[in-house]
């Protein structure tokens, strides 16, 4: 599967990646015309993985029921320092025939290593799309080791989703630095963490090759199920001019 940025001659367009947990929901959000179905376990921390047995069904539903829409699966939360383990859960996850495989990467001891061996993997034909946890500073020694390893995607993302969106967290100025830096080093940039309806008008000058949203898309609580009246609405906001988003 192929994931390309759109001629700089179109229009700002947000791609929505939408988070999903089961068969049911999985279906429902290609129904509803996501641009990315995540696979993931909302109650189980900000990558939270389903079991890898229930990963290879949903993606071979997918195929038939919306065969252009990418999917990704996380491979859980665990520590930077279970290396070993986290490679081993990401050949099994990408085995599943996903088309992306999502890490978490949380600064701190072992984090430049965690990015190196991930580094290798993708080396190795792993589609490894790293997720940067982003609630505090966005370091940019790591953001470099990360991007340094090409791969297809990074994402910025939220570990703690009570604490205000990602925008909430970070300006304007230094998220536009990040994602040009990102864009700069040949990567799609994806932004994530607890984003709303209301993050919209300053995603779309931000103009991220995809944003990601679980919160947004429940009713109250991101581990809860999908509400369809919300992805609804959250779609219809994608998919309106500027100006009437901003309205949103
Ligand atoms: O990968 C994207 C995340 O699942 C988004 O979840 P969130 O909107 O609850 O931060």
């Amino acid at each position: 599967m192929r994931v390309t940025t759109p001629p700089a001659t179109s229009p700002p367009t947000l791609r929505a990646l939408v988070s999903v947990r089961n068969l049911d929901e999985a279906l429902q959000a290609a129904r509803a015309g996501v641009g990315f179905i995540d696979l993931k376990e909302p109650s189980d921390g900000a990558l939270g993985g389903l079991p890898v047995a229930a990963i290879g069904p949903i993606v071979l539903a997918l195929r038939h029921a919306a065969p252009a829409t990418p999917v990704s699966a996380t491979i859980g939360d665990w520590p930077a320092d279970a290396l070993a383990l986290i490679e081993r859960q990401v050949a099994r996850v990408a085995a599943t025939g996903v088309d992306f495989v999502k890490v978490g990467i949380e600064p701190g001891p072992g984090a430049v290593a965690l990015a190196e061996a991930l580094g290798r993997q993708r080396r190795a034909g792993l589609p490894l799309v790293p997720v940067l946890i982003a609630d505090r500073a966005i370091d940019d020694a790591l953001l470099e080791r990360v991007l340094a390893q090409g791969f297809a995607a990074v994402m910025l993302d939220t570990a703690d989703k009570r604490g205000g969106s990602l925008l909430q967290r970070h300006g304007d100025a230094r998220l536009a630095e990040v994602i040009a830096r990102v864009r700069q080093a040949g990567s799609l940039i994806g932004l994530a963490g607890a984003l709303q309806l209301g993050d919209l008008p300053r995603l779309r000058q931000l103009a991220p090759d995809f944003t990601g949203f679980r919160s947004a898309v429940c009713a109250g609580d991101r581990r809860l199920g999908l509400d369809a009246a919300r992805l609804a609405g959250l779609l219809g906001a994608l998919s309106q001019p500027a100006t009437q988003a901003v309205a949103a």
